[in-house]
């Protein structure tokens, strides 16, 4: 199986990425799609892998691995689990911005960045192959991908998380049993730290109550909460970190961190999710988890996180010094 995975991956060359801002600037050795399963893969199953740019470029089977005070950092895109315009590629400006000035973190070795497969978004129908996930789906991808990962050495030691992807990392975490998924999906080595950016935490709890502001929103949150989990309530609970059977905290044994961010200017996703999710958190946990909120003060809106990205580098660089 090792074999297996590690043959894929070194079928496919490195490319370079240019910079957004300068196209004549290499920023990062890049292998883009690779599949995270080998028995007919939908095109969404698959990752991206980005390195520091070095003057060669690396040979396809080139994969530093992880050791002891060098990391990956994997990142879950959003897009309320059906955007098609919202993919892996997302992360790029924030790699542009981490692996140039001022300077490259030391102990980061790669970002890896994950497409899943999305549900049907009915703005965008005609789509091939067509768009149909239900979740499961979603996680499951999520946890086939970091298998994918794992058999190549490699365990993440960070992961963020967008929207719906800081809602996939959280999951990622936790038994999957709890979805009704195998447990030889289990996560071998979870991260220690989740970085979840305008993470939704409570889907049940904003359809049931959207805060103040938000209101107009209901209808939309509920649509795309039944495209992606059905018209279930209780499954909507099961599903989300602050409203599922607790215990989960302990199901994520690595675990030593959760920083979480909400950009002030959001319109899509209110404060109360970070702070419902955190105080539960503290209500599950057992002293081993610390919780910390970063000021969202000029990281404008929703989307604006990961399209311009410097914010989040600069998290990524304060977050990585701490495992240092
Ligand atoms: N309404 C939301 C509420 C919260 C988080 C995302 C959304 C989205 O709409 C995302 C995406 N642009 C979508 O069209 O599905």
């Amino acid at each position: 199986m090792a074999t297996t995975s590690l043959s894929i991956f070194s079928s496919y060359p490195y490319e370079p990425l240019y910079s957004p801002s300068d196209p004549s600037t290499p920023i990062a050795h890049h292998k883009p799609l690779i599949p995270y399963l080998s028995d007919n893969p939908h095109p969404l199953q698959s990752l991206s892998f980005y390195l520091p740019y070095t003057s060669s470029i690396p040979s396809p089977s080139y994969l530093p691995t992880d050791n002891n005070n060098k990391t990956y950092i994997l990142y879950i895109h959003g897009g309320a689990w059906r955007d098609p315009l919202i993919s892996s590629t997302s992360i790029q400006p924030t790699i542009s911005s981490l692996f140039s000035s001022p300077s490259l973190p030391t102990n980061l070795s790669g970002i890896i960045s994950l497409n899943y497969r999305l549900s049907p978004h009915p703005s965008h129908p005609d789509i091939i192959p067509p768009n149909k996930a239900k979740h499961p789906d979603h996680i499951s991808d999520i946890l086939s991908a970091l298998k994918f990962l794992h058999q190549l050495g490699i365990s993440p030691r960070i992961i963020i998380g967008h929207s719906c992807g800081a809602t996939l990392a959280f999951q990622s975490v936790m038994n999957p049993s709890r979805f009704g998924l195998s447990p030889s999906l289990e996560v071998k080595n979870k991260p220690e730290v989740i970085i979840g950016v305008n993470g939704l935490y409570d889907l049940a709890g904003f359809i049931e109550s959207p805060p103040k502001g938000f209101e107009g929103l209901k209808g939309g949150y509920q649509e795309f909460v039944e495209g992606a989990f059905g018209e279930s309530k209780k499954i909507w609970k099961e599903v989300c970190p602050t409203s599922c059977e607790k215990g989960w905290v302990k199901e994520w044994n690595e675990g030593k961190k959760v920083v979480l961010v909400q950009s002030e200017e959001d319109g899509l996703v209110p404060r109360e999710q970070l702070v419902g999710f955190r105080k539960r958190i503290e209500e599950e946990e057992e002293g081993g988890l610390e919780v910390g909120e970063v000021d969202g003060e000029g990281w404008g809106e929703h989307d604006d996180v990961w399209k311009n990205g410097k914010k989040l580098a600069g998290l990524v660089r304060e977050v990585l010094k701490g495992l240092e």
